[in-house]
């Protein structure tokens, strides 16, 4: 069985080799669905009974480790010297550095990465973190799969 949650964040960004606008510096109320694939709690009595896993509960670990870390966060390529340089020079900047550049396809591995392990087997029915899709603006989106 699968199930997806869908969260919400916002934060900025730049494409710096971006040809076009995207290398400016611009901001985006990104979405972020989570899919897990896991067989049906059949425990009685069991809270998550009928479930795959309670929704509040995917949320819970997303928010916690990506969402919460990421909202209201500028989002930097750590090889962006400009830009990391600019945001380290504003006093207590949520500024959150990444190894690759802040594509929707880089970010959503990153986050697929993240969360695959916090997300295996918790409830003990091969629960499996099974795609990331990150939607950057509603017409653009990168899926990250294991
Ligand atoms: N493969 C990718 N291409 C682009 C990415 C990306 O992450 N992966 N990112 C961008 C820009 O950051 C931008 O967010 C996308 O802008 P745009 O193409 O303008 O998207 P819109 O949905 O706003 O376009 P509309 O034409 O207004 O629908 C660029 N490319
Ligand atoms: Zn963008």
């Amino acid at each position: 069985m699968q199930i997806t949650r869908r969260l919400e964040f916002d934060a900025g960004h730049r494409i710096p080799n971006h040809r076009s606008q995207c290398r400016h510096l611009h901001g985006h109320r990104y979405v972020l669905e989570i899919t897990l694939t896991g067989d049906v709690v059949r425990q009685d009595g069991s809270p998550a009974e009928g479930m795959v896993m309670d929704f509040s509960e995917v949320k819970e670990i997303a928010k916690a480790h990506v969402v919460d870390p990421w909202d209201h966060a500028f989002l930097a390529y750590r090889g962006d010297q400009a830009v990391v340089e600019f945001l380290a020079s504003l006093p207590d900047h949520k500024t959150v550095l990444l190894d690759s550049i802040p594509t929707a396809e880089n970010l959503a591995r990153e986050a697929f990465t993240i969360l695959a392990p916090l997300y295996r087997d918790s409830y003990g029915n091969h629960l499996t973190l099974e795609r990331v899709r990150l939607y950057e603006t509603p017409n653009c989106w990168a899926d990250a799969t294991a």
